[in-house]
C-alpha cells in the first residue's frame, strides 16, 4: 500500500534542527557531517575531551564534566560519562531549547557517549523535540565490558529517544575492502551516517510538493534493535528514473537491495528538478514494488528542487530487526514471537514498571510539559498484533531515578548462562535482552516557519582519521587493525559468510583475553549535581568500579583508568 500524504507544506527552520555529535565517535561523525555541508541544521558537539571538542568544526561547543574530568575523557567509564553530563545538563538545555528534531549522533561503549546519550535524549524531549539517535555498536573485539556498556545505553536509549536507529561497527567491514584498515571502516560508517541525516533533513525538514512526516519516519525506522537500511542513488538523462533507483538498490547497506524483501516499512524519497514527471515517479514506484513485500507499507515524499537541475534522486530508508539480519525468519521477530522467545528466560524489563515514570527533580520530565506529542494512530501491523500498544503512561520518559530502576530491573532479569555463553554470535543472540519498543507519537505542524530551500550538496570523500578509537583497542593480545581487515587476498571484497567467520574467529580468540567482567551496574544520581561539583577522589581506588577486575592493557596504558592517570609504560 502506498501512503500519500498532500498535507500542508512543512517547513522546519535550519535554527530548529540541531544534530549533536556526542563524544568521541560523535566528533568524526559530526566532522563528516561539516565536510558534507548540511544545510538546514545546526551542528553541536558535547566531549568531555577538550582537544577533541576544540578540534571539532561544530559551530556550538559544550564541555561536558568540567570539575570532574578537567578536559580530559572518561577512560570508558559511564558513570562518569552521567555525571559529566548532569555537570553540564544546564548548559545542554539552554542549547536545546526550541528544537524541533535533534539527531543525536553517538559512539556506544566508551564512557561519555553510553553515559551521557541517554540524558542528553532525555533533555532534547523535555525541550520538546522530535529525537533521532543515531548509535554505533563496537566492535565484537573491542571487548565484552564495552559490548555490555552499549547494550545498557541502548536499552535506555529505546526508551527515550523518538526513532534509534543503530549502525554495528561489525558491519562496516562491508563498507570497505577487506584490505582497507580500520580508519577507513569508521570512516565509511560516519559517511553513511552522514548521508541518512542529510537524507533525514531533506525528507522531513524540506517543504515537498508530497511530504513525508516525522511520523512516517517513525514507522520506517520503528523496530528496537534494528540495522538501518539506507540507500540513495542519483542519475540524469535517458531512464534516469530506472537508473536512480538501480543506484539505490546498490547501496552496501541494502545488499543490492535483497534486504528490502523483509522490510515492513519503506520510506521513498524522490526529488528532481523541474523536469520531474508523474510517468517518471511512476516507473520507479512500479519498479520498487518488485524489491519490496506487497504487503509493505510504502510511504512516499517527493519535492521539486530546481537546483538538481536534470537530476533525479531516489532515497530509500528502512529498518530490519538485527534477529532477521542474522537469520531468523520474520515470523521469529515480530513483536509477540520476539516476546515469547524470550518470556520463559527473562521478562521485559520496562513492563515491571506498574506507575507512570514519575518527575521528580530538575533532572526529570513531566509529560504534561511536552505539549507538541500525541499518540499516532494505529497502523494495519499494529491492529493485527495482540502485543499490547504502548499506553500513553509508557510513552512518558523516565527520569533519571527511572532509568536507574529499570536498568537494575534489566541487570536482576539477565539469564545467567548468558555470562558463560558467549563466545559465539548465536550464543550472543540469547544473551540479548528485550527492550521496550520507543513509543509512537507524533509532532504536530510547525506553526510558524521560515523556507531554508538551497539544494543540498554531496562531498562524497573520506578523509576523516581516526587515531582517538585505535588508543581504546581494549588490550595488546587484540588483533591488531592489519590483522582484522587483510584477511582477504589483495582486491578482493568480503562477502557475508566471510565476514561472520572472521568475527566468530576474532570473538574466539578475544575471549581467551578478554577478563570475565560482572555486568556493570549502572548507576544514575537521582538528583543531577550542584554547578559547584567537589572533585572525584581517585586517590585509594583508581580504576574505580574496575577494581579488583583484570586490567584492560593496551599499548602499556590502563584503559580503566581514566586517562589523566594513566601512565605509560615507556
Ligand atoms: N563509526 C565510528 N565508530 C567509532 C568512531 N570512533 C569510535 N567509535 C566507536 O565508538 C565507541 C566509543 O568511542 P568514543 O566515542 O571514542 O568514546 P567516548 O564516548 O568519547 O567515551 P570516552 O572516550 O571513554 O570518554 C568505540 O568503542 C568505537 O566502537 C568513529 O569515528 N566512527
Amino acid at each position: 500500500m502506498i501512503s500519500y500524504s498532500r498535507d500542508l507544506k512543512q517547513d522546519i527552520p535550519a535554527s530548529a534542527v540541531k544534530i549533536i555529535g556526542l563524544g568521541g565517535a560523535g566528533a568524526n561523525m559530526l566532522e563528516r557531517i561539516a565536510l558534507d555541508s548540511i544545510e538546514g541544521a545546526e551542528l553541536l558537539a558535547l566531549n568531555t575531551d577538550i582537544r577533541t571538542l576544540n578540534a571539532c568544526l561544530a559551530k556550538e561547543k559544550i564541555q561536558l564534566g568540567v570539575n570532574l574530568t578537567k578536559g580530559l575523557g572518561t577512560g570508558g567509564d559511564p558513570e562518569l560519562g552521567q555525571q559529566a553530563m548532569l555537570e553540564a545538563e544546564k548548559n545542554v538545555r539552554e542549547a536545546l531549547k526550541g528544537q524541533q528534531i535533534v539527531f543525536l549522533c553517538t559512539g556506544l561503549g566508551g564512557g561519555t557517549g553510553s553515559g551521557a546519550a541517554p540524558i542528553v535524549a532525555r533533555i532534547a524531549r523535555e525541550e520538546g523535540a522530535f529525537v533521532v539517535v543515531f548509535a554505533t555498536m563496537p566492535f565484537f573485539f573491542e571487548g565484552r565490558r564495552r559490548r555490555e556498556q552499549a547494550d545498557t545505553a541502548l536499552n535506555q536509549l529505546a526508551v527515550l529517544s523518538n526513532a534509534l536507529v543503530t549502525f554495528d561497527n561489525n558491519r562496516m567491514g562491508e563498507l570497505v575492502l577487506a584490505k582497507q584498515g580500520i580508519h577507513e571502516a569508521f570512516a565509511a560508517a560516519d559517511k553513511m551516517i552522514s548521508e541518512s541525516i542529510k537524507a533525514v533533513i531533506r525528507l522531513v525538514v524540506r517543504p515537498g510538493l508530497i511530504n513525508v512526516g516525522l511520523d512516517d519516519l517513525m514507522s520506517a525506522l520503528r523496530t528496537t534493535r534494528s540495522r538501518c537500511l539506507f540507500g540513495s542513488g542519483i542519475a540524469d538523462g535517458k531512464d534516469r528514473a530506472s537508473k536512480a533507483l538501480r543506484n539505490a538498490l546498490a547501496s552496501p547497506l541494502l545488499d543490492q537491495g535483497s534486504l528490502l524483501k523483509d522490510a515492513q516499512t519503506v520510506l521513498v524519497h524522490l526529488s528532481g528538478g523541474e523536469s520531474l514527471t508523474l510517468f517518471e515517479i511512476e516507473l520507479l514506484m512500479q519498479n520498487l514494488q518488485k524489491h519490496v513485500p506487497e504487503k509493505a507499507h510504502v510511504l512516499f515524499g517527493a519535492a521539486i528542487d530546481p537546483g538538481m537541475g536534470d537530476n533525479l534522486s531516489i532515497t530509500l530508508i528502512s529498518a530490519l530487526p538485527e534477529d532477521v539480519l542474522t537469520g531468523g525468519t520474520r515470523d521469529s521477530i515480530s513483536p509477540i514471537s520476539r516476546d515469547s522467545d524470550t518470556s520463559s528466560e527473562i521478562e521485559n524489563p520496562f513492563s515491571k514498571i506498574d506507575k507512570p515514570l514519575a518527575a521528580t527533580g530538575s533532572s526529570t520530565i513531566d509529560t504534561d510539559s511536552i505539549p507538541e506529542l500525541e499518540a499516532q494512530p494505529t497502523d494495519e501491523k499494529e491492529q493485527e498484533d495482540p502485543t499490547p500498544t504502548p499506553s500513553p503512561a509508557d510513552a512518558t520518559v523516565p527520569s533519571t531515578d527511572d532509568v536507574k530502576d529499570n536498568e537494575d530491573i534489566l541487570t536482576e532479569a539477565r539469564n545467567p548462562d548468558d555470562d558463560e555463553n558467549e563466545s559465539t554470535a548465536n550464543q550472543e543472540k540469547k544473551e540479548e535482552r528485550p527492550f521496550a519498543e520507543p513509543e509512537i507519537i507524533r509532532l504536530e505542524e510547525p506553526k510558524t516557519s521560515i523556507k531554508t530551500p538551497e539544494p543540498f550538496t554531496s562531498g562524497d570523500e573520506l578523509d576523516i582519521q581516526n587515531s582517538k578509537f585505535l588508543a581504546q583497542l581494549p588490550g595488546k593480545n587484540a588483533p591488531d587493525e592489519e590483522d582484522l581487515w587483510n584477511d582477504e587476498p589483495d582486491g578482493e571484497s568480503r562477502n557475508d559468510s566471510d565476514t561472520v567467520a572472521e568475527e566468530s574467529r576474532n570473538e574466539a580468540a578475544l575471549e581467551k583475553v578478554e577478563p570475565e567482567n560482572e555486568s556493570p551496574s549502572l548507576k544514575i544520581e537521582s538528583k543531577p549535581p550542584s554547578g559547584q561539583q567537589s572533585e572525584l577522589l581517585f586517590d585509594n581506588s583508581p580504576r574505580g568500579r574496575f577494581e579488583g577486575e583484570n586490567p584492560n592493557v593496551f599499548d602499556g596504558e590502563d584503559l580503566d583508568l581514566p586517562p589523566f592517570l594513566r601512565k605509560k609504560k615507556s
